[in-house]
């Protein structure tokens, strides 16, 4: 366990990520199976220790944006199967393959720069069709006639699986959603017709795996709602499976003061005080990603909301309190004290963005202290 010595700090609860795996697998037909998606150190929760409590849950896989995100993972020694969804460079294909590590591809001249290479072990390879996220992938039948043929003339490289991702599967309305089907239905028929031996197939995230569980999916990529996060506002009213939060974010009062109305608060000393006021400092600002636009805020102190007063600094940030308390005195940013909560739900509406980038953008400077059924387990301190 790593040490730390500031008072603030995510706590990353390991029975809820577990908890999460758990209900999807109960909504799932039972022939398909999860892949953790751990990118972005999983969504900002710590991959290595979220992987481990993943596939102890019963998680087949794990998918990672990034060829270092997976090494990474390699070198924790962690051996399940790993996807890298994103872009790998040809170059580097050796190195996955040495590393036992699937990698995405969509380009024929992709697997041609590749093929100059020579492979002790075989790449794994999965390919992605895009169906409509307009992002990576091959969208036509000719394209994808084109990679197999280059495909069956070579053999550095097993093909494992076929895939796609969604766009709007979370979101009310279905036209764009049928339509990636339709597209995906049109190519995966085609590709049985060309491609002899069987593969896997994988075209679901959060969002389509919880809405659409009947789905023919070998296995799903699992993301923000194995952080316990609905993906929209749509699915969260649905609540097609209950979750349980994750993350957290909690920090303690370090300096406590009385002030006389009329005296001002921060940086451009925007804030003043109206009349006497308790205000506490808390040593957290925006290089920990906290950022200076969470002014207005709540935080939670002794299970009560206290606003943020006056410009977020760098490293300390002010509230305004209902009464004195001692110096030492938690303080919540994302979480529950009692019967209130802060979600990350509230940050993202704060931010005008999705509660995905929260966790996210929580950075490295904060420490992550993991729990596993009430109990720290783990503790990582990034410097
Ligand atoms: C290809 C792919 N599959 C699965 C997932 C998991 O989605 P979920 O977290 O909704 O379950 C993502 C997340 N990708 C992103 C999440 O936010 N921005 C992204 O690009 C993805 O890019």
């Amino acid at each position: 366990l790593d040490t730390f010595y500031r008072d603030s700090f995510v706590e990353v609860d390991l029975s809820a990520i577990q908890y999460n795996i758990h209900q999807l697998q109960q909504r799932l037909d039972e022939k398909t199976g999860v892949y953790a998606v751990v990118k972005a150190d999983a969504y900002g929760h710590g991959d290595i220790q979220v992987a481990h409590a993943a596939l102890e849950a019963g998680a087949e896989g794990l998918a990672v944006a990034l060829l270092d995100e997976a090494i990474k993972l390699r070198h924790a020694g962690i051996d399940a199967p790993i996807l890298v969804m994103g872009w790998t460079r040809p170059k580097d294909a050796v190195v996955a393959a040495e590393h036992e590590i699937a990698v995405t591809v969509f380009q024929e001249e992709w697997l041609k720069e590749a093929g100059l290479l020579s492979f002790s072990k075989s790449l794994k390879v999965h390919l992605k069709l895009d169906t409509g996220m307009g992002r990576i992938g091959v969208r036509s039948v000719a394209e994808m006639e084109r990679i197999l043929s280059y495909m069956k003339e070579e053999n550095f490289f097993s093909l494992e699986a076929l895939f796609t991702h969604f766009a709007t599967a979370d979101e009310e309305g279905l036209d764009y959603f049928a339509t990636q089907e339709k597209r995906w239905n049109e190519l995966f028929s085609h590709f049985k017709r060309i491609w002899p031996e069987n593969v896997e197939v994988h075209t679901s995230n959060s969002a389509a795996s919880m809405r659409y569980p009947g789905r023919l999916d070998h296995y799903v990529r699992f993301g923000i709602s194995m952080y316990g996060l609905y993906p929209s506002s749509v699915v969260k009213k649905e609540r097609p499976i209950d979750l349980q939060p994750a993350f957290s974010l909690h920090s303690q009062l370090i300096h406590v003061k009385r002030l006389e109305p009329g005296e001002s608060i921060s940086y451009g000393a925007t804030y003043r005080t109206g009349n006497h006021e308790w205000i506490g400092t808390i040593p957290l600002g925006y290089a920990d990603g906290w950022i200076r636009r969470l002014q207005g805020m709540d935080v939670l102190v002794d299970g009560k909301r206290q606003p943020i007063v006056g410009r977020i600094c760098m490293d300390q940030f002010m509230i305004r309190l209902d009464q004195e308390y001692p110096i030492g005195t938690k303080v919540t940013l994302i979480g529950k004290q009692g019967e209130q909560e802060i979600s990350a739900d509230e940050v993202a509406d704060q931010l005008e963005t999705i509660n995905y980038e929260i966790p996210c953008m929580i950075s490295n400077r904060v420490p992550r202290v993991f729990l596993k059924d009430g109990k720290t387990i783990d503790i990582k301190n990034s410097l």
